[in-house]
């Protein structure tokens, strides 16, 4: 039963857990240790590091002994870690805020898996829209799906926030340098459309035909406010472009298009969306539309139609099967696997150490690959909008934080940047993330070591300067002049965490993905909060629609905002100074929300 142990003692934290305050214990044997000294032994070493499903992890430099991990391991237990593995994985509704299952491992499983929701088995429902994915993509893919003036859709625009976006870019990212997921994306563009701001749109757009455009919006809700403006923006921008220009339409819930506008949106335009009505209310013809559910939480949603459809328009369908199957892999792993070689639960309790026991509130993630540059703010959603709460999931306020600030940067650019403080100023473990081979290899002529060699070399040595640092006698041995060793000095003891893939593939960023979101499950399992909620982002959302409706008000009006609109003296005062300030652009007709094409001379 879902939190069975600690609901068996309801309203108790799990700082009353017997191994949480042995733990606490713990950390005075911990703090009388150094890195430096524990990497010489052997059996410690050996027991830290793993290696399962090709990925090899190395935990020596965490700041733990044999003995911490046993007493996480009570901990997992005491706080009744596998019971919520299965519930999850049960399909039973673990999000109980929304009262929803949390079950993104369904939207990767074989196609003869079996995983209940509710009484259902979803795998049919998952394949049956992989399935129309790969019809679709090949379609447009082979140019027997063609644009409203018979071109091929050689550019697609996903528009889309959040965890509508993030995950997706992490993997094309992963991907366009891939040699397979090149030679299957020749000629083809994929962009992607997040913020509201107005550059964003232009930057989206720009250069784009719109004859060889494919829009694809997505949104669980279809309801988020910037996506929505943007796919009414873009959306006129192709009705305009093809010919077909309608008034810029401002409100989602549309009048029916007339006949060329809906030809030109049925051509071009598809959605993701777990609501359907809306997205018919949109003009989107809903056999355009690719579903999902509402047990997939949108930032665990890239292995649903969200990432798989704009991906597989890119690089085919076949190389996001394999994407999947590594995902899937690692979700096999995560279930099954003893918590000593699990290693989403490995690295799930050694972040609960630091965070919660050594005090180390931040993680930096620096994967040594220029094609992961955007795991870090992918995972920075994963992980804060999931486990940065202030309740347990019974409701009482947590005596202690959740949560870890996450960032990061790839090596080596992340050392030329903000290393200075990790090294010496503050402690930030650190996720240092590998490749064995590299997608690309270049080798200069004459030299042994190639780029990728030298990247790795920082790979290596960053991890070392952590944990040694460097002491005042090894400095007085360089000749290190007194006034300067204490700048000198690094105290070392910092702790970090080598991962090691095998290569850069759609494999293996699938299983990075995998390994990354059960960790952050585990420490809210852990923590015994719920990590699938996100109230939290409700608050600035619900202001921010009040300041829309008075700016409007006062626009149309040609007045101010006054006092007796419900602001504070600041925020009124600030509301005034922008309105005042700014300029209205008025452009000429047909060109009224396109000014990038403006200043290039466009003649679209
Ligand atoms: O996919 P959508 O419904 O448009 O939601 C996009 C994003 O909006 C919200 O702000 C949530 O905090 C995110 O978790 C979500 O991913």
């Amino acid at each position: 039963m879902l939190n069975a142990k600690v609901d068996a003692k309801k309203g108790s934290l799990v700082t009353e857990l017997p191994a949480w305050e042995a733990l606490k214990e713990h950390v005075a044997d911990i703090e009388k240790t150094h890195l430096r000294d524990l990497l010489h032994d052997e059996a410690r070493c050996m027991a830290l590091i793993k290696e399962s499903e090709g990925i090899y992890c190395d935990f020596t430099r965490q700041r733990v002994t044999q003995r911490t991990l046993e007493l996480l391991y009570e901990l997992a237990d005491q706080a009744d870690l596998r019971g919520k593995i299965n519930a999850m994985f049960n399909g039973e509704h673990i999000n109980s805020t929304e009262d929803r299952a949390v079950l993104h491992i369904a939207t990767r499983a074989h196609r003869n898996q079996k995983i209940m929701v509710d009484g259902r088995d979803v795998v049919p429902d998952v394949w049956e829209v992989l399935d129309k994915i790969k019809a679709f993509t090949d379609k447009v893919r082979n140019g027997e799906w063609l644009g409203v003036t018979g071109k091929p859709l050689k550019s697609v625009v996903a528009i889309g926030i959040g965890g509508s976006f993030l995950g997706p870019l992490f993997v094309h990212t992963a991907l366009r340098t891939e040699p397979n997921a090149m030679r299957e994306s020749r000629d083809r563009t994929l962009r992607f459309l997040a913020n509201v701001d107005p550059i964003d749109v232009a930057r989206a757009l720009d250069g784009l035909d719109p004859e060889e455009t494919l829009v694809v919006v997505i949104s669980k809700t279809f309801t988020t406010a910037e996506t929505m403006l943007n796919a009414r923006t873009v959306r006129s921008w192709l009705i305009e472009r093809l010919g077909r220009l309608l008034s810029v339409l401002t409100d989602a819930s549309l009048p029916a298009l007339p006949p060329a506008g809906q030809e030109a949106v049925a051509k071009h335009m598809v959605a993701v969306s777990t609501n359907l009505k809306l997205v018919k209310e949109f003009g989107i013809d809903p056999e355009n539309a690719f579903g999902f559910w509402d047990w997939v939480g949108g930032r665990y949603s890239v292995c649903s139609a969200v990432g798989i459809l704009p991906l597989a328009l890119q690089y085919g369908f076949d190389i996001m099967q394999e994407f999947l199957a590594g995902a899937n892999n690692m979700d096999e792993h995560f279930k099954n696997q003893s918590y000593q070689d699990n290693l989403p639960v490995l690295i799930g309790l050694l972040s609960i150490w630091n965070v919660s026991f050594l005090g180390f509130g931040a993680k930096a993630i620096l994967p040594y690959c220029q094609a992961l540059s955007k795991l870090a703010p992918h995972i920075q959603q994963v992980d804060m909008e999931s486990n940065g709460k202030g309740v347990d999931i019974n409701g009482a306020r947590l005596p202690f934080q959740t949560g870890e600030i996450d960032f990061g940067e790839p090596g080596t650019n992340g050392q030329h940047s903000f290393y200075q403080l990790i090294h010496q100023g503050r402690v930030i473990p650190c996720e240092f993330i590998g490749i064995v081979r590299s997608q690309q290899s270049v080798y200069l002529k004459g030299e042994v070591v190639s780029n990728h060699d030298e990247l790795m070399c920082n790979f290596f040595a960053q991890a070392d300067a952590l944990a040694y640092g460097k002491t005042p006698e090894q400095l007085r041995s360089d000749n290190v002049p007194d006034y300067l060793i204490p700048h000198r000095v690094f105290t070392g003891n910092r702790p970090s965490m080598s991962i090691m893939l095998p290569s850069c593939s759609a494999y293996t960023v699938g299983q990075l993905l995998a390994m990354y979101e059960h960790r952050i499950a585990v420490q809210g399992f852990i923590w015994n909060i719920n990590s699938f909620d996100q109230w939290g982002v409700e608050l600035g959302k619900v202001l921010a629609s009040k300041v829309r409706t008075v700016m409007n008000s006062a626009r149309t009006r040609d007045r101010k905002v006054l006092p007796q609109d419900g602001f504070n003296y600041s925020t009124t005062r600030m509301i005034n100074k922008y309105l005042e300030g700014k300029t209205q652009v008025l452009y000429p007709e047909g060109h009224d929300v396109f000014p990038i094409d403006l200043l290039r001379g466009s003649s679209h």
